[in-house]
């Protein structure tokens, strides 16, 4: 059964891109007033940052520090000394005051302080200016606050532990924590005067040079983003301001950053090149990674940073000249504004043509559009009856049925040649829904020109009513199809004319969850087995498979755990214990192969789970009803032991991933793929003609643009990790899952486990040590009713 959106109508069209743009200046010249931010706005500008305090403010703040230090110096009771207090701000440490507009501000806390400084003064100092900045600006209403990176690794849990305090000034609070993609921020923060870690005493100055030495590691920045973001419990309302740099770092990195919670961000007049004619522009890369970013749901906003001033109204009214005609828009409109390329607009005027010339988004974004990164409970396929419109939404697809009828041609072709008769040949569609599968069964027997009886088996009642006006009402049906409302289970088969009971050569079904098994087909298969001619007959699908690969999802996580435990349906632990069907968006794959070059696809280590074929050995059948009799007893002891009539249908795996870069495991993704037919001539038809013999789908990322591109039926499905599990560089992961069953329900558990490799003994041999490992989650308590 697919699982796109619960049902909900999606629209299919290009969504307009939503670019917010902003101006940011390291050191701000004029104050921003309403008058600035009115001019900001009319060049285009969306929003301004604005320095919380003053330089006068800097200049007190360093004089008690320097009073402070003089006092330890030379005071006999230096030890009783206490910590020096920052006072409270006067009107000429802050131009800020409340304004109706200042939603439209993004407030800049003081880029001089230290808040993770070894020296416990100049810690205690920064974090005093750090509250009372953030403090003041949540009071004059802007709730958006731009604060600095930690500046060393060392200090990042003495900077997070700040960042928790100032998240708890305000419910509106929202900190932006700058950070750099790696190594330096481009911006030069000494520009805005003494930097407090300059004043570090001697005794505090850090003394890990040895760890320190060699270059910046490529990951380090984002460790130090991670650590914040833990300690604040990854909340929402802390998020980055990533600092694009001019030379982007390899995509390990980018898709990293790609995953988490980017805000801002920031583009220093440094990233941008030059064209031809002068005028700034992003590189090739960059302007792919942005698109990215603006197909999020929540795309970041962007800051120009030191692009140049807001003009003043003079010089914004002169006369401008016509543009030359060679130009691109965005260079049009710059040269319309100013005439020149040091028009301090132009790199306004070229995100808003980067924003207008977006490319178009693959099909499945959007038809998912609104719905990236969105979590959803899988379906309960046997209990619950499907909506007319979600069927309708599944008949969108534009691969499925098609590769269907593509299928049911080929084996109907094959059933033709084996049976050598020209008898009618007897197809069912198992959970047939409002129809699509039997048109298309109807299509490729008009096609072959192989006749068919063909017949409709479905359970949802309202489903069976559509099905029979449709047998009446469709040319194609014309009556002839025999509509069947059973659950196909209990179904005895068709029946001649005669009354006796036949069997269907061919069984046609669509069953299938984003996990391959997980809504049961499986179970329903085996159920109406009993129709197939134990000979000959032909499922199609002949075998599905799940497939996984772990992923980092903060998001995912961070939502589940803003999750109320007023959910009435879930307990607050429950959350954590069941697959979630969602269009996974901004995420990053943990375990990856090398790309062939640089700018080569990243693809993700995605393994099979587990498969299913069908029909199913008819001697596994007969075994596992002798079970369900009581003819066999099961192994004393386990937990789900006693006669089950479906303990072939349990599966379980233990599967191991390689991790190159270090990362946060939230999850793992499942995936499915199946062979809907395979035919046995295939090699002697190959022979004779190039037509594809083989029909598959997948979602498999590695697999799904070869085997059934742009298919949107089906959304991947999340198995979270209730704790997050760290993985060094180089760490293996260990994913091990179980598809348990009793005779009522299905369900799933998953345990993940973290190796790293280190070298015993001198003959340079390794062991393997595990350093990591999540709880046992199971989905038992909210498992697929059989
Ligand atoms: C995903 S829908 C597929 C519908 C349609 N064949 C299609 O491809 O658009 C699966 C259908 O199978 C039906 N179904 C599921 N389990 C069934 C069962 N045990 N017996 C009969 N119908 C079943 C559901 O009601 C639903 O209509």
């Amino acid at each position: 059964m697919s699982s796109i959106n619960g049902g909900n109508v999606l629209p299919a069209e290009e969504p307009p891109t939503v670019l917010y743009v902003g101006q940011h200046e390291t050191q701000r010249s004029e104050q921003v007033s309403l008058d600035l931010l009115r001019r900001a706005q009319d060049l285009g500008y969306d929003l301004l940052t604005t320095p919380i305090t003053t330089p006068k403010f800097q200049s007190r703040v360093l004089e008690t520090l320097e009073n402070h230090v003089y006092q330890l110096d030379t005071s006999d009771t230096a030890s009783s000394m206490p910590l020096p207090m920052v006072s409270s701000l006067s009107p000429e440490d802050s131009d800020l005051v409340p304004e109706e507009s200042n939603s439209s501000l993004v407030a800049v806390t003081s880029p001089w302080i230290d808040m993770g400084s070894l020296d416990p003064l100049i810690a205690h100092i920064s974090r005093q200016v750090f509250i009372l900045e953030v403090a003041y600006a949540a009071f004059c209403g802007v709730s958006n606050v731009l604060v600095h990176g930690p500046t060393t690794s060392e200090g990042t849990v003495r900077f997070a532990r700040a960042a928790l305090e100032a998240l708890g000034l305000g419910p509106y609070v929202h900190l932006h924590i700058l950070m750099p993609m790696t190594g330096e921020l481009e911006q030069d923060v000494s520009a805005v005067g003494t930097h407090l870690s300059e004043m570090v005493r001697p005794q505090y100055a850090s003394d890990d040079e040895d760890e320190n030495e060699g270059e910046p590691e490529l990951f380090s920045s984002w460790e130090m983003w991670n650590t914040i973001r833990a300690i604040c419990s990854y909340t929402t309302r802390l998020s980055i301001a990533l600092e694009v740099p001019r030379g982007l770092p390899p995509q390990s990195l980018q898709c990293r950053w790609y995953s988490e919670p980017i805000r801002l961000l920031m583009l220093p007049r440094t990233c941008f090149l030059r064209n031809g004619k002068g005028y700034p522009v992003l590189s090739k890369q960059h302007q792919h990674f942005l698109t990215l970013l603006l197909r999020l749901r929540f795309p970041p906003w962007a800051l120009l940073s030191d692009v140049g001033g807001i003009p003043s109204e003079e010089t914004t009214t002169g006369g401008a000249s016509e543009p030359s005609p060679d130009l691109t828009p965005a260079e049009a409109a710059a040269s319309r504004s100013r005439d020149s390329v040091d028009d301090p607009t132009q790199h306004l005027h070229y995100m808003r043509h980067l924003q207008q010339s977006q490319p178009s988004r693959p099909p499945i974004e959007r038809f998912g559009q609104g719905y990236q990164d969105y979590m959803q409970s899988p379906l309960q396929p046997l209990t619950d009856n499907l909506e007319s419109i979600t069927y309708e939404i599944f008949e969108k697809d534009p691969v499925k049925y098609e590769w269907y009828e593509r299928a049911v041609a080929l084996a109907l072709k094959d059933l033709r040649a084996l049976l050598r008769d020209e008898r009618q040949i007897i197809v069912a569609v198992a959970g047939a829904g409002r129809g699509p599968l039997v048109t298309r069964v109807l299509q490729a027997s008009r096609t072959t020109g192989i006749n068919v009886k063909c017949y409709a088996v479905e359970k949802n009642p309202n489903a069976h009513l559509l099905l029979q006006r449709r047998n009446a009402t469709d040319p194609l049906w014309a009556n002839q199809v025999t509509v069947v409302a059973s659950d196909m289970r209990t179904w005895p088969g068709p029946i001649l004319p005669n009354s006796s009971l036949t069997k269907t050569d061919l069984l046609v079904s669509e069953l299938l969850g984003s996990f391959a098994d997980n809504e049961l087909s499986p179970e329903c298969l085996d159920g109406v087995q009993h129709v197939l001619h134990p000979g000959h007959g032909i499922s199609i699908p002949q075998s599905y498979s799940a497939h996984l690969t772990p992923i980092a999802s903060p998001r995912l996580h961070s939502d589940l755990l803003s999750r109320a435990s007023t959910d009435i349906s879930l307990s607050v632990s429950e959350k954590w214990e069941i697959p979630y069907v969602v269009m996974l968006h901004q995420f990053d794959y943990l375990s990856t192969s090398i790309p062939a070059s640089a700018e080569g696809p990243r693809m993700p280590d995605v393994q099979q789970a587990w498969s299913f074929p069908h029909p199913v050995a008819p001697e596994i059948l007969a075994h596992a009803r002798q079970r369900g009799a009581g003819g066999t007893v099961a192994d004393p002891g386990t937990p789900y032991s006693g006669p089950s009539t479906n303990d072939h249908n349990a599966r379980s795996c233990t599967l191991r991933f390689a991790c190159a870069d270090r990362g946060v495991c939230h999850g793992l993704a499942g995936y499915f793929e199946t062979v809907l037919y395979s035919s046995p001539s295939n090699s002697h038809h190959n022979k004779n003609n190039s037509e594809q013999q083989i029909i598959e789908l997948s979602t498999n990322p590695v697999t799904m643009a070869e085997k059934s591109k742009d298919m949107i039926s089906w959304f991947p499905i999340f198995f979270p990790l209730k704790t997050p599990l760290h993985i060094p560089d180089g760490g293996e992961m260990e994913v091990s899952m179980w598809r348990q069953t009793d005779d009522r329900k299905v369900w799933y558990e998953w345990v993940v486990e973290v190796y790293v490799r280190v070298a015993v003994g001198e003959e340079g041999g390794r062991k393997r040590m595990r350093v990591g490992i999540s709880e046992l989650h199971s989905s038992r308590r909210n498992g697929c009713m059989m």
